[in-house]
């Protein structure tokens, strides 16, 4: 058993047989038989082949077939199963499956021996089987090959090799023969030689026509095999290229594809990241750098990207225009495949005329027997009409084939055009997504350009907020360290606050106790100076030395009348008439402290008509200014000091002051700062928790120094007065100027200032009733201020407050802890020495 492969060209074939024996055949004898008894016929013939070859190189679908093979192409006799070649030196039965074929016998006939086949029959066939026996066809033998088979290719090979086998074997029998003898072996070669002559000249016999006809069809077959094997492998070439050039086109539609989803998702990673870098540029300065760098980053990259994917268009267009040129595409592998169908099916077509014309040899041998002539001649006309039968299909079936290879190259034609278009419009599509990427890497380079500038500003901005921070950091630590220094000073003060505090209540307790030691109720005379308008009704000369008034050299706080060298007069202090109103005031801001301290005082001015008391009291006003001048008295200092003080201690005390006006005239009340009359209401006086209250009088909250004096300038005004001898606009009635002080909505102490009518003797006044009334007043006034000045006499008798009006308004602020301070007004004058002297007498102390 053996395994035959042949291929032409670029091909080799091999035979492996049963007994492990291998034989290769080189191109050259894969063509043409080597047996010696064809060599002469074989280059005869191939002379012929070899122009008829060139002759069908040119134009193979023009090219006539042989008479022989299209005769035998619709031969009845073909079979599908089991087919058989009959050569005159060589018979083969055999079945063909695709690039297989099973052979079941074979042999060749031009073995020496064959002489006996004519003689004896039954050696020939011995003969026969001992030859395919030495050959190794002892049962069915396959022939297999990798590429389309051609059955005739190698049928013809496998035909070389048994002759090739059977010249081994006949060298062989040669040798067992001379075993049996020499004397035969001339004998057999002789025999040998002749049969092969006579054979020889049986083949190349002219005179035969049958021969000649089977001779040149069978080399024309031959030589269309040739033709159609060629083609065969011009196609198999055609498609490897076809097959090479599709799945190189295929490749880089692939790798087209890939590149562009690989830019299209870089693309969308770089809007992503351009969006995440719009969010967090604002968040992290040094996070968007880092950022705005890989950003960068990827555009280089898409860039290449890009670069790589024109550079790959230029390839596949390249490719595309190559592929014109050849009119070569991927489309052509189906019509490709079609035309190998074909030619498997032409080979087919072929092997069965083979087979037909194995049938025709066959009876042909048959018909050379001399019996058999007369078949032999009916033979060669059925063959003659089988011939023109084919000689008459066969244009037919070549238009068939013409019509279907125009058919195919219009088809093929029509797909180029479809792929053209398929390109242009890919061209087209690579065209705008060029443009596209180009105009979006402008768009994004603007974009980072636009990225960048913020970027920068926003770092500009960044640096600024960073030195504001400082500044503010700064600023707050020197905040914090400022805290912490008034936090202390805060302290301190809190800490000097108390100390104040302790050392305010160490200074009331030492006031107190001086006011104490000198005394509840204290009097000063103050001396009037001579007026100008005085002094010009008389000599100052004079006047100056009828002064009646003189001040005790060794102690000042004595007065002396000249004309009474007996008579003195003893105050706490004298004022003389150079002092001034600062002057007064000083010695009375003790009694006004001790009034912010609590306590209840009245401040007291008594004398004459005349004498000062207003003045000394309330003072000259200034009409544009209500500050405090020169000739301000005892009220307004008393506000300007009131206030001073309020301010002093506003941290820890809280002090309100409000005014009232009340006039005592002829023991009636009168409230000055009610200056509508028919509003006023009546005033009555009650004791009311101990506190002497005026039922329907009005206080006035007073904010300032200002609003004080205002008020004070305004009652002044609604004062009755009238003209007397010493004073054009005389008092003749009693003002009480009272100051409430409040501490935390409470009635702490009260100060009264009150200003007395002139006490002169009712032979000065002219009005007797007025002077009945202020008499009364005063002399009710001097018997309390008497007792409150003798203790001993204030325990056993009971003070007479309320027999006068004025007495009762100044109950709360005569007697008990309150003080009272008297101011004794006198005139130096010698006129009014007698009332100088009354009034000195009416309140010294000499006089207690
Ligand atoms: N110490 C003084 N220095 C300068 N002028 C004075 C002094 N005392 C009184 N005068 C002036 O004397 C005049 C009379 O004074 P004042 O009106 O104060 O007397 P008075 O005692 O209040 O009289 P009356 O009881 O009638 O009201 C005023 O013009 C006043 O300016």
């Amino acid at each position: 058993m053996f395994s035959k492969t042949k291929r032409f060209s670029e091909s080799l074939i091999s035979f492996e047989f049963a007994n492990k024996k291998k034989i290769s055949l080189p191109p050259s004898s894969q063509r043409v038989s080597k047996s010696p008894q064809k060599d002469q016929l074989s280059i005869n013939l191939q002379q012929d082949l070899l122009q008829q070859r060139e002759s069908k190189r040119s134009n193979i679908t023009k090219q006539p077939q042989s008479p022989y093979s299209q005769g035998l192409s619709k031969s009845p006799t073909l079979k599908s199963s089991c087919k058989r070649i009959n050569e005159e030196d060589f018979e083969a039965k055999y079945s063909t499956n695709k690039n297989r074929i099973s052979i079941n016998s074979a042999k060749i006939n031009s073995s020496p021996l064959s002489a006996k086949k004519e003689k004896n029959q039954t050696d020939y066939m011995n003969y026969e089987n001992q030859h395919k026996y030495s050959s190794g066809l002892k049962s069915k033998s396959i022939i297999t090959s990798d590429k389309p088979f051609s059955m005739k290719t190698s049928l013809e090979g496998l035909k070389y090799i048994l002759v090739h086998e059977n010249q081994q074997e006949e060298g062989v029998s040669q040798n067992n023969q001379n075993y049996e003898g020499r004397n035969n072996e001339k004998n057999n070669e002789e025999k040998s030689l002749n049969r092969l002559s006579q054979n020889r000249k049986n083949e190349t016999s002219l005179d035969n026509p049958f021969n000649k006809l089977t001779n040149e069809d069978f080399f024309q077959n031959k030589e269309n095999i040739f033709c159609e094997q060629e083609e065969e492998l011009l196609q198999q070439k055609q498609i490897q290229k076809h097959n090479k050039t599709l799945k190189k086109f295929k490749d880089l539609r692939y790798k087209q594809k890939f590149q562009r989803q690989s830019f299209l998702d870089s693309s969308q990673d770089q809007d992503q990241l351009y969006q995440t870098l719009i969010e967090t540029l604002g968040q992290n300065d040094n996070q968007s750098l880092k950022d705005l760098k890989s950003i960068m980053d990827q555009d280089k990259q898409n860039a290449n990207k890009m670069e790589i994917q024109n550079d790959t268009n230029q390839l596949i267009n390249k490719n595309i225009l190559k592929q014109q040129d050849q009119g070569e595409f991927s489309i052509i592998n189906i019509p490709i495949q079609q035309k190998k169908d074909e030619i498997i099916n032409f080979n087919h077509q072929n092997n069965q005329l083979l087979h037909d014309l194995n049938i025709c040899m066959n009876q042909q041998n048959e018909a050379k027997l001399p019996n058999n002539q007369s078949k032999i001649q009916n033979l060669n006309i059925d063959q003659q009409k089988k011939l023109q039968i084919a000689n008459a299909d066969n244009p037919t079936i070549l238009q068939q084939k013409i019509q279907d290879m125009n058919t195919r190259i219009i088809n093929l034609e029509q797909q180029v055009e479809i792929k053209d278009e398929k390109i242009k419009s890919l061209e087209k599509e690579i065209f705008q997504l060029k443009t596209y990427y180009e105009f979006k890497d402008k768009h994004q380079q603007n974009y980072l350009n636009n990225c960048l500038t913020n970027y920068l500003q926003l770092q500009a901005d960044y640096e600024n907020l960073k030195q504001s921070y400082d500044q503010n950091t700064n600023a707050q630590q020197a905040y914090l360290i400022q805290k912490q220094e008034q936090e202390q000073q805060i302290k301190l003060i809190q800490e000097l606050k108390r100390q104040v505090i302790e050392s305010e209540k160490i200074v009331e307790q030492q006031h107190e106790q001086i006011i104490q030691f000198r005394g509840n109720l204290r009097i000063f005379c103050r001396i009037k100076p001579v007026l100008d308008y005085e002094a010009e009704f008389k000599y100052r000369e004079l006047i100056q030395n009828s002064l009646t008034i003189q001040i005790n050299q060794r102690h000042k706080q004595v007065i002396e009348l000249k004309q009474d060298e007996n008579a003195k007069f003893f105050f706490d202090s004298v004022f003389d008439m150079n002092s001034t109103q600062e002057d007064v005031f000083n010695q009375t801001q003790p009694f006004i402290q001790c009034a912010l301290n609590g306590d209840q005082i009245a401040i007291i001015a008594y004398g004459q008509t005349g004498t000062g008391k207003t003045y000394t009291m309330e003072g000259v006003y200034d009409k544009e200014n209500i500050g405090i001048s020169s000739q301000s008295g005892i009220l307004p200092r008393t506000a300007a000091y009131l206030f001073k003080e309020k301010e002093r201690v506003h941290i820890h005390r809280n002090l309100v002051f409000s005014v009232g006006v009340i006039e005592v005239y002829c023991e009636e009340l009168r409230d000055l700062l009610q200056t509508d009359e028919k509003v006023q209401q009546k005033l009555d006086i009650l004791q009311l928790n101990k506190r002497i209250k005026v039922v329907n009088q009005v206080f006035q909250v007073v904010k300032n120094a200002e609003e004080l004096l205002s008020l004070i300038k305004k009652s002044s005004t609604n004062r009755i007065t009238d003209k007397t001898a010493q004073n054009n606009r005389s008092s003749r009635s009693h003002c009480i100027y009272q100051i409430k002080i409040f501490e935390n909505d409470q009635e702490k102490g009260g100060i009264n200032i009150v200003d007395l009518a002139g006490s002169e003797s009712f032979q000065a006044t002219s009005n007797k009733r007025e002077s009945s009334f202020i008499n009364k007043s005063l002399t009710t006034l001097k018997r309390i201020i008497t007792m409150l000045s003798d203790r001993q006499f204030l325990v056993q008798s009971k003070i007479p407050y309320r027999e006068s009006k004025l007495t009762r308004l100044l109950q709360d602020s005569l007697g008990g802890n309150s003080k009272t301070l008297v101011f004794v007004t006198v005139c130096p004058l010698e006129e009014n020495f007698v009332q100088t002297k009354e009034s000195l007498k009416f309140i010294s102390k000499a006089t207690f």
